[in-house]
């Protein structure tokens, strides 16, 4: 019966930090094992304090560049073999070699000489096993191709550090969502979208916020209101520089805010909706209101939200002054086929990536089209067709949006979309459908999260990586 016996150098694999493959050198003259990372930083609460760092396993390749994440155990002194002492965090994780899994601690170290990506140490060594220094890799070869072939959309299991992009950190849905995420085992930070800033270079691009640079962010949940929509999307685009993934992209979101944008895309996908026409000059108002369809039509401000801009003008002559006093306050607007049958009702569809997850039916107060609940509008649960659900999951995808509110209007020809959301409220819809979709949206996130990041350049200031490339 043949022991377990390890080389002086082995190959291993641990699972739990997404490392299918490491080189490491057994050192039984040093008590813990060490991994050598890079961008170190400590997160979470001090009563479960967490790390996150980057390793690149291959030392013949640093544009492979892994981000994990851990629990912290213990920061501890370490003296190095060149004698220096140094105070590290101290991980625990499972290593595997052949068959064989156990658990074994691990500091980590940012020492740039090391020429093994792990070294070890006795601690790790179980009973029954023994190091043979005559012999290389008693334990089966791995190689660093592993990395290449790791399923790509396979949930992330460490605790991811995420920043809520939010200027109302304790609305329903932020509360919501940093509890949601919390209860996964994540740690979440609300961050005022309005209060970041940064200087836009090239090397190491950074978010800035009440007078530091915030730490790196595995993912970003962007909640940003129609008022800063412009320098919101310049926040998000800055933080997926930083090699953040953002749940929703700033493209995506520039595309659903921009309605006459967002009208044409869905148009041009073949996308069901109410006749709409735009104008610029004030002299084709007469015309504008009959490519809608003529009277009765909702005329709406571009900037609306809240069924606030949204007017019904029943007749022509209604219509022509409308348009009219709207120029006059050099409003933007457009003017739409007033869609009667859908009676003051308007269904919501709650998109999470491929998928509608939840829906719900607004019915307007008596004697009002507008079917907001800020207009005293009511939710209640609706039975989703096939037809809506597609539509929705086709309006959603087209403006390239992976968390999506679409509204619907029914008529007898079909759903029409009437508008995409890409902030989309989560009260209403949870509490008329029941379901956890705050839970979900974490959910989904985990399995977009790459475990991948890919350096495309390496910079020559301080070996920092440079131009992290997130492929979302
Ligand atoms: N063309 C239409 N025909 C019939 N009803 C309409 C039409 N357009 C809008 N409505 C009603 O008015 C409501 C508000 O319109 P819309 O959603 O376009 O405005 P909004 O101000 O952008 O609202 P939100 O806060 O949802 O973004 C809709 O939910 C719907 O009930
Ligand atoms: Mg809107
Ligand atoms: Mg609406």
């Amino acid at each position: 019966m043949g022991q377990f016996e390890l080389g002086w150098e082995e190959w291993l694999a641990l699972p739990d930090l997404g490392l299918p493959a490491i080189k490491a050198k057994v050192d039984t003259g040093a008590k813990t094992s060490a991994l050598h990372a890079s961008v170190i930083e400590p997160f979470g609460p001090s009563t479960k304090p967490q790390v996150r760092f980057l390793i690149q396993p291959n030392p013949a390749d640093p544009s492979l560049e892994i981000t994990c994440s851990a629990r912290v155990i213990d920061r501890r002194e370490v003296t190095s073999s060149n004698g220096d002492t140094e105070l590290r965090y101290v991980i625990e994780t499972d290593v595997q070699m052949g068959k064989r899994r156990w658990p074994i601690q691990l500091t980590l170290s940012n020492r740039e000489s090391m020429t093994y990506r792990m070294l070890f140490g006795r601690a790790a060594i179980q009973p029954d096993m023994i190091v043979n220094p005559n012999v290389s890799f008693s334990q089966p070869v791995l190689d660093f191709a592993r990395y290449g072939s790791l399923p790509k959309r396979t949930p992330v299991k460490r605790p991811l550090r995420i920043a809520l992009l939010t200027r109302e950190p304790n609305n329903y849905s932020s509360k919501r969502l940093m509890e949601a995420a919390e209860a996964r085992g994540h740690v979440i930070e609300a961050i005022d979208t309005a209060r970041c800033y940064m200087q836009i270079g090239t090397l190491d691009p950074e978010v800035h916020y009440d007078g530091k640079a915030l730490a790196r962010f595995d993912a970003v949940i962007p909640r940003i209101g129609a008022s800063i929509t412009d320098y919101g999307m310049a926040v998000l685009r800055q933080f997926s520089n930083t090699g953040a993934f953002c749940l929703n992209g700033a493209g995506a979101i520039g595309r659903s805010r921009d309605k006459l944008l967002a009208h044409q895309l869905l148009a041009r996908a073949k996308i069901d909706m109410p006749i709409t026409a735009f104008a610029h000059s004030p002299k084709d108002t007469k015309d504008l209101i009959s490519l809608a369809g003529g009277a009765p039509v909702v005329v709406k401000l571009l900037s609306s939200t809240q069924g606030k801009g949204v007017v019904l003008a029943e007749t022509r002559k209604a219509a022509e002054s409308l348009v009219d006093a709207f120029r006059g306050l050099e409003a933007n607007f457009l003017v739409q086929e007033f869609v009667a049958e859908a009676a003051g009702a308007d269904t919501r569809c709650f998109v999470i990536g491929n998928k509608v997850v939840g829906g719900m039916k607004r019915q307007a107060a008596k004697g009002e089209f507008r079917s907001n609940l800020h207009r005293g509008g009511t939710a209640s649960a609706v039975k989703l067709t096939p037809a809506e659900r597609e539509v929705a999951r086709d309006a959603a995808k087209v403006l390239g949006l992976r968390v999506a509110g679409v509204d619907l209007l029914h008529t007898e020809d079909g759903p029409k979309v009437l508008e995409v959301n890409s902030s989309p409220g989560l009260q209403g819809i949870e509490s008329a459908s029941g379901k956890d979709i705050a839970g979900m949206i974490i959910e989904h996130l985990e399995r977009q999260v790459r475990p991948l990041a890919k350096v495309r350049e390496t910079t020559g200031r301080t070996g920092r990586t440079g131009r992290r490339v997130n492929v979302n």
